[in-house]
């Protein structure tokens, strides 16, 4: 059974101070709505991790990092490691964000290593997956998910593949005005799971959840989240808000906890 998650990136918003009013705002809105079920995250600023796990602490929701290097330590300036993450009590690592790729030349080859980090410091990755406009047009998309999938979770096992989260964010329907078109989304996820299953075999497809990002909102979410195949929702702008979030949780909750 795939757990049901929810959760947001804040990319670059909300410092320690606002983090920790959020925290606090969405403690307090979620303490009024089913969650037990859910796995909820929220991936803050670097600066804000020790501040939102702290505002969290004891709460449904889970923190995690947007990034992390591939190395425990050592010389490399400006970068975070996976225990630093576990250090500040997060449960999470986002990987291969498409803002990573496109402005800071990620690659798939080096987010492997990354996945290998996380799992080692028993992180769990959120892997993040997604086309671009030309692949849509061209109608490769399924091949560049197949090449980030193989890529990135190259040497892994049937049995480590269910502790990574596919994260399927299309990246021309990122910072839009409205989602990718839920057809589209379920045939892509559809590949996605029968690409696990030609992989890792039907139980690890089973047990690997693949959850959806890219201009989620309360207009859009609820048919996302009841799509096949589609085991949560990973929002942006949407959620910034503590209200914006809960709205957010309560669509899941509704969709997966009926
Ligand atoms: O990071 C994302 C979700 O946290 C993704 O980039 C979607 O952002 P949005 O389009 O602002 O929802």
């Amino acid at each position: 059974m795939r757990k049901p998650m929810v959760g947001t990136g804040w990319k670059m918003n909300h410092g320690p101070a606002a983090a920790l009013t959020y925290a606090a705002r969405l403690r307090a809105l979620l303490a009024e709505q089913k969650t037990a079920g859910l796995d909820i995250f929220v991936l803050p600023p670097f600066v804000s991790l020790s501040a939102a796990s702290a505002g969290f602490a004891g709460s449904p929701v889970q923190t995690g990092g947007q990034n992390i290097h591939w190395d425990e330590a050592g010389s490399w300036t400006g970068e975070i490691s996976a225990p630093m993450l576990k250090e500040v009590g997060c449960r999470y690592a986002e990987l291969a964000h498409s803002e990573r790729l496109q402005h800071f030349g990620e690659t798939y080859e080096r987010v492997r290593l990354k996945v290998d980090a996380a799992l080692a410091a028993d992180l769990t990755p959120i892997l993040c997956l997604g086309e671009s406009a030309e692949d849509k047009r061209l109608g490769t998309s399924d091949d560049t998910l197949r090449y980030q999938v193989m890529t990135a979770l190259a040497g892994q096992t049937p049995a480590t593949i269910p502790g990574v989260v596919l994260a399927y964010e299309p990246r021309w329907a990122i910072g839009q005005s409205d989602a990718a078109p839920p057809d589209y989304v379920a045939e892509r996820h559809a590949g996605l799971r029968a690409l696990l299953v030609d992989l890792w075999g039907e139980k690890t497809a089973e047990d690997t959840r693949i959850i959806y990002g890219g201009s989620v909102s309360q207009t859009n979410g609820a048919g996302l989240i009841s799509l096949p195949n589609v085991d949560g929702l990973f929002i942006g702008r949407s959620a910034w808000t503590p209200e914006g979030f809960a709205a957010m949780v309560r669509i899941v909750a509704d969709a997966k906890l009926a």
